[in-house]
């Protein structure tokens, strides 16, 4: 494969990324096509299946890795590596890497290069949300060409309320990114916040939200929203439509969290052609060897039904 990666460590076999790249300023490609654009043309070439990258402890340990920066980078790059030719994007857990403080972070610098360099989208899930103005400061940081850890795109939280994410969604635009913003969330917790709403539930105002930042688009907007696949019937039940939004639709939940791609179909209905449909710990035990990532991330998308 042609990624390129400056991991050190003996088992990578990617060739180093060179120092501009590092960082960041590989992602300034002038007239590049639009995210939402460059995520469909990726789903209908590989698939719409995301690899989550989640280097829990007890994964490390199972890899027979060290809990620290080593052990994270080569975690890292062995996924990359293995999957990110399979996957239509890549999505680092990026509270996996603050753990480890500035050492953890300096390794997510260079997977989000090295996906670049690899041709894969990266989502950093960094689940961001604050005031407008230190949204600024985050948008920056995740989205700004130059940035060391600039992403193809970023997940952001809403609940400060949809316009406080403004300027992440305008510098998205920008620079021909996306994000990801919480709309349904996969876990039981969620509902308590997102259910509820007078005439119409907080969610499905964050659905509208983002269908009219999607207005537009052409094939697929950039502003997607993320819908877990274990919602059930909530989209029903709360008078979503979210095939009119115009958005991809990142669905964490398959797998470690018990959903199975025929539970997607069923939930999102019309929507399911714009769904990307993302695994993390399910595909991960199968490693650290490679054929072995390679063969879970295969049936994980043969699992999923056909749109
Ligand atoms: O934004 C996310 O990706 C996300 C949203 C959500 O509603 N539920 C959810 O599980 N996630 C993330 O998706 C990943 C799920 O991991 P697995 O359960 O191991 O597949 C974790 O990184 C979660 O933080």
């Amino acid at each position: 494969m042609s990624a390129r990666c400056r991991n050190t460590l003996p088992s990578c076999r990617l060739p180093p990324v060179p120092e501009q790249q590092a960082r960041g300023n590989h992602d300034a490609v002038p007239g590049r096509a639009l995210f939402g654009a460059r995520l469909r043309a990726a789903m209908d070439a590989r698939g719409p299946l995301c690899v989550g990258i989640d280097p829990h402890p007890a994964l490390l340990a199972a890899w027979g890795l060290n809990d620290d920066a080593a052990g994270l980078e080569r975690f890292s790059l062995t996924v990359l590596e293995a999957v990110g030719e399979q996957a239509a994007a890549l999505k680092p857990q990026v509270a996996l890497y603050e753990r480890h403080g500035s050492a953890g972070m300096a390794v997510l610098e260079k997977l989000l290069a090295a996906c670049t360099g690899a041709g894969v989208l990266s989502i950093a899930d960094a689940k961001r949300g604050d005031i407008g103005s230190t949204m600024a400061a985050y948008a920056d940081a995740w989205l700004r060409n130059g940035s060391p850890l600039a992403a193809d795109s970023v997940t952001l939280s809403p609940y400060l309320g949809f316009e406080s994410l403004r300027p992440a969604l305008d510098l998205a635009a920008e620079t021909g990114r996306g994000v990801f913003v919480l709309g349904l969330t996969s876990n039981p917790e969620g509902a308590s916040v997102q259910h509820v709403g007078a005439d119409r539930s907080v969610a499905a105002r964050i659905v509208d939200s983002a269908a009219a930042e999607n207005s537009a688009a052409g094939t697929l907007g950039s502003t997607g929203l993320v819908i877990g696949a274990t919602v059930g019937t909530a989209l029903a039940d709360l008078g979503i439509n979210l095939a009119a939004a115009n958005a991809p639709i990142l669905a964490p939940g398959l797998g470690a969290q018990g959903a199975t791609g025929e539970d997607l179909r069923r939930t999102f209905g019309a929507a399911y052609a714009n769904v990307l449909a993302t695994s993390s710990r399910d595909i991960l035990k199968a490693g650290p060897d490679r054929a072995s990532l390679q063969a879970a991330a295969a049936r994980t998308l043969e699992g999923l039904p056909r749109a």
